[in-house]
Order: structure tokens, then C-alpha cells, then sequence
């Protein structure tokens, strides 16, 4: 079974980890590839997203979830679980679906999220840990007399945790546990990876045994906020007399969900790391990328300023308030330039795979010939193939903003969409916050641009990072130092 595929940086092959321990590299030209004949590779087959859409019970993504539980998560899975793993999963994604892919309830969390008043603030100006933001502590900012310097991948990332890790969990989370990114980002990093190749735990490589510790941590905290979520949802005395009321809904529900299957507390935690994962793994990165394309491409941070303006709350401070909203709906539908470089950001820089268990016989064209799924196997569909493939999209490995943008000949009217573009996946394992991702990104990006201005430090320019391979968003290979200030608009209206 596969873990994850994703692509070299010289955009020739794939490289597929697999749970039998095995890495395989595929080139992108082939088409229907086997690894084993239990696994194949659908690459570049043309009726892929159909078969992809086939009912959940025929084309099942549940036993991937099974797998990687236990082995990434640390979850034990009780012979009674297993039995009923299927409903329990559609339980607990569902839970997730309903608050970040329901449009109102996907509004609702990035406006309590204020991500505007919070982007003003970005930093601190300052550089003593006392006074910095969370998110401002590993980022190494030195303050200078007109701009302040800093690891533009590092701010970002933890920033864009310390605004999607509250809708989940409440304000108190990370307060109380201010080194959970440092701890996230770690075991992304070191634990995953490490995991995928299957070398042991008990192996003493530090890295790996360093972020083993970390998924510790992570899996404690997560474990107490489980079990506060129980005192609080019981009237019982909460540990800490932490604050509890601004506990997510989707965390609520999953917690229902788990006393009605009767989770042990300590299980709680170790699932809910696999939601705190997909929250963040691929959303933090992505802003990073999105705005280092935006800043480093000429031109176009002042094409999209223009175009943002009208749905970002004024940058005038008589008229600021509290809690400034954002116009999402403008920002998704009436801003092309935006959603195509996020389209564009998407298709250089992820590497999405929808991975399947097979139920029921079926077959598959791949071009040339019909091939033949048999129950019991597996597929893997790599999107991230046809996202360089230059029959679909042109010159796949130039970065062109307008790329997804399509004009009406008769009237005009410009329009965006994804295409043939998959990086939420595709049919009954579909990303379940993907709705959610699209706003935060979107509206992280237009605020930054409207008050931040950003230049690289290197003399030389922007020198853009390689693409480390992941599950989806690509890691950066190196760090990204800025100068960052105020926009003098901004400057003045404070
Ligand atoms: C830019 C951000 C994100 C990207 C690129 C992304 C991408 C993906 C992809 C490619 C999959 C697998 C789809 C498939 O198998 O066909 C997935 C699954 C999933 N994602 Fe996301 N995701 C993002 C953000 C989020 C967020 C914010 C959440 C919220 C918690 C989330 C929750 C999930 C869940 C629960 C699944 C498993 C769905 C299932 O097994 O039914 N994701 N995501």
C-alpha cells in the first residue's frame, strides 16, 4: 500500500513510499504503472476521476485510514473497532466536513479568526521573546531602523497554525501549550518520513527518536484537551479551570462520536492528531508558497493589490473596528487574478495522491487498452502527474499566474476554475476541510499583500527554495529570509 507520492524537483519522476517499506520512482510519461500486482498506479489513465467516483463501498478509501492510524498516529485499533471502523470514520469525517466544507459554518470560523487585525499585527517589533507573538518566536526577527528581518517560511507557517489550530480547539490550547507547532512541525518533518520508510521506533537515529518525543507531546496534549472536552461536555470540573467555550463545534462532535464508540480518553488524543495533521500539514505550507510567488513575481503583488482592495476591511484606522470582516465570497468569486495564482501555487507546488482500497472487480482505459482492477488490491492515483503533464497544462514547468483564468469571448467576463487541477483529492476520501483551506489561504493572502511590503534579503533576489516531497504541499528546501514593513498606507492610517 502506498503512503505518499510526490514529486522530485526535476519534475521527471514521482516518488511513491509505500507501507511494504519500499520507495519506487515512476516516470511521468508511462501510464498505467504496477508496483506489485496487489498495488497499481493509475497515471495518466483517462477515465481516472470516474472510477475515483465510484461508490465508497466499491472504491473505498476507509482501510488507507485503517492503515495509517496506527502507523503515523500511534492509534491501537481494538478488534471491536475494526468491525465497525467504516461507520465510525464516515462518523468522524463527516463531524469535519460539516464545519469546513458547510459554507456558512466555513465563514462563520475564518471571520471569528479575525485574520485582518491578526495580519496587521504579524509582528511585534520586538525582539525579545516577552513580547513576541507565538508565532514570531523561531523566526529570528531582528529589528532595524525601517524594517524588521525574518524567516518569511517560519513566521508564516506558525502563524497560519496559530490561526486554523483555535477553530479546532479554542484560544486555550495553545496558550497552554506554547510549543506544540515547534512539536508539529518536527514530527511532520522527521516522524512522518521516517515512519513511511518503516524504520522502527526503537532505531537510533536522533532526528527520528527526537520526533518520536514530539508526537509524544502532541499526543498528551491533545489527549488533556480530550479529556477537559469530556469534564466540560459532562458539567464536571475542568482541569486547569480552562476556558472551554470557544471549543470548536467539529471537536464537540467528534468527542460525541468518540464516547459513543467508547474511545478511551487516551485513544481520543491519538486520532485527533490525525486531524490536527491534515489541518495544518498542507494549509501553512501553501500560504508560504502562495505569498513567496506573489511577492517574487514582478509586477504582480500590485496587479492584486488592485484587484483585493474592495474586499479587504480598510486599511484607514478611523475606520477600523474590532472585529473586521472580510468578503470572502468576493474574494473567491470576483477576484480571477487571486484564485489563479492560488490555482497556479496548487500546481507547482503539490503533489496530491488519492490512494483506494478495491472491492469489486472493474476495469480501467489507460489510452492503449483496458486493464482490469481485481477485489482485495489497491490503486494509487498520483493528481500531481497531470499537473505536469504539457498536453494539459502548457509549459507545466513555468510559473504563469493567469493560467487558470478563462474569458468569455462574447462578454468579457473573466473566469476561474480548477479544471483538471486535484489537489483535494477526488470522490469518497475528497479533503474534508478543503472549503474551509480555500478561505484562510485566500484571505491570509489578500490581507498580507494589502499590509505588508516584502523584499528578499539576499542582494541577489528572490531565490526561490527546491520542492522537498510530501503528501500534497511540497516543503521548501531552504529557508526564505525577508525584509518586512508596514505598507506606508498603512504606516499612515495608524
Ligand atoms: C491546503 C490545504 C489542504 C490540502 C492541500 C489538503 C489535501 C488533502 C488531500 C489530497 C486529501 C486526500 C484526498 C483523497 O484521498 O482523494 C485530504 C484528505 C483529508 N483532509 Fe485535507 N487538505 C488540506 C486542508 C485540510 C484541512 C484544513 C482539514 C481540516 C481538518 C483537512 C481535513 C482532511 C481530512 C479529514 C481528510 C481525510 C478525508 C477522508 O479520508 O475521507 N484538510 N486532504
Amino acid at each position: 500500500m502506498v503512503y505518499a507520492a510526490g514529486a522530485c524537483n526535476h519534475y521527471n519522476y514521482f516518488a511513491i513510499w509505500q507501507c511494504d517499506h519500499s520507495i519506487s520512482l515512476l516516470h511521468r510519461n508511462g501510464f498505467l504503472h504496477g508496483l506489485t500486482s496487489r498495488h497499481q498506479i493509475l497515471y495518466k489513465v483517462h477515465n481516472v476521476d470516474s472510477v475515483l467516483a465510484r461508490p465508497h463501498h466499491l472504491v473505498n478509501p476507509d482501510p488507507i485510514a485503517l492503515a495509517l492510524f496506527p502507523k503515523f498516529f500511534g492509534v491501537s485499533v481494538s478488534p471491536e473497532l475494526r468491525k465497525d471502523f467504516t461507520a465510525f470514520y464516515k462518523a468522524l469525517t463527516t463531524a469535519v466536513e460539516r464545519g469546513f466544507v458547510n459554507e456558512a459554518a466555513s465563514t462563520y470560523a475564518i471571520q471569528e479568526a479575525n485574520i485582518p487585525r491578526r495580519i496587521l499585527s504579524l509582528l511585534s517589533f520586538s525582539e525579545n521573546p516577552k513580547y513576541q507573538h507565538g508565532w514570531e518566536k523561531n523566526a529570528n526577527v531582528k529589528i532595524h531602523s525601517d524594517y524588521v528581518e525574518a524567516d518569511l517560511d517560519v513566521i508564516l507557517k506558525d502563524f497560519g497554525g496559530h490561526t486554523s489550530i483555535p477553530m479546532l480547539y479554542g484560544q486555550d490550547f495553545l496558550k497552554r501549550h506554547p510549543t506544540l507547532l515547534d512539536d508539529f512541525w518536527l514530527f511532520d518533518g522527521f516522524a512522518l518520513p521516517f515512519k513511511a520508510l518503516g524504520i522502527p521506533e526503537w532505531v537510533p537515529i536522533r532526528p527520528y527518536q527526537n520526533a518520536l518525543a514530539a508526537r509524544r507531546r502532541l499526543q498528551d496534549a491533545l489527549i488533556g484537551l480530550y479529556r477537559r472536552i469530556d469534564q466540560y461536555e459532562n458539567g464536571a470540573p475542568i482541569d486547569y479551570d480552562a476556558k472551554m467555550d470557544d471549543i470548536g463545534q467539529v471537536a464537540i462532535e467528534r468527542h460525541r462520536l468518540f464516547a459513543q464508540y467508547n474511545i478511551p480518553i487516551s485513544d481520543r488524543g491519538k486520532f485527533e492528531l490525525g486531524t490536527l495533521w491534515a489541518q495544518n500539514a498542507n494549509t501553512q505550507p501553501l500560504i508560504f508558497w502562495f505569498i513567496l510567488f506573489v511577492y517574487s513575481t514582478p509586477g504582480l503583488v500590485e496587479e492584486l493589490r488592485s484587484e483585493v482592495c474592495g474586499f479587504v476591511p480598510p486599511l484607514n484606522g478611523s475606520n477600523r473596528t474590532d472585529s473586521d470582516s472580510i468578503d470572502l465570497a468576493g474574494l473567491r468569486n470576483k477576484c480571477p487574478l487571486l484564485k489563479s495564482v492560488f490555482l497556479e501555487t496548487f500546481r507547482v507546488v503539490s503533489q496530491p495522491t488519492s490512494m483506494r482500497y478495491i472491492a469489486q472487480p472493474m476495469s480501467v482505459f489507460d489510452g492503449r487498452r483496458h486493464r482490469h482492477l481485481q477485489p482485495g488490491t489497491w490503486i494509487s492515483v498520483p493528481h500531481g502527474g497531470t499537473q505536469q503533464d504539457p498536453s494539459v497544462f502548457a509549459d507545466p514547468t513555468s510559473f504563469q499566474p493567469r493560467r487558470f483564468i478563462k474569458c468569455d469571448e462574447k462578454t468579457g467576463n473573466a473566469s476561474v476554475g480548477y479544471g483538471r487541477l486535484k489537489p483535494w483529492g477526488v470522490g469518497a476520501g475528497i479533503c474534508k476541510g478543503r472549503v474551509l483551506a480555500e478561505k484562510q489561504v485566500l484571505a491570509t493572502v489578500a490581507c498580507c499583500i494589502m499590509m505588508w511590503d516584502i523584499e528578499p534579503v539576499n542582494q541577489d533576489g528572490w531565490k526561490l527554495p527546491g520542492l522537498i516531497p510530501t503528501t500534497a504541499v511540497m516543503r521548501p528546501s531552504h529557508g526564505v529570509r525577508v525584509r518586512m514593513k508596514h505598507r506606508s498606507e498603512v504606516t499612515q492610517s495608524m
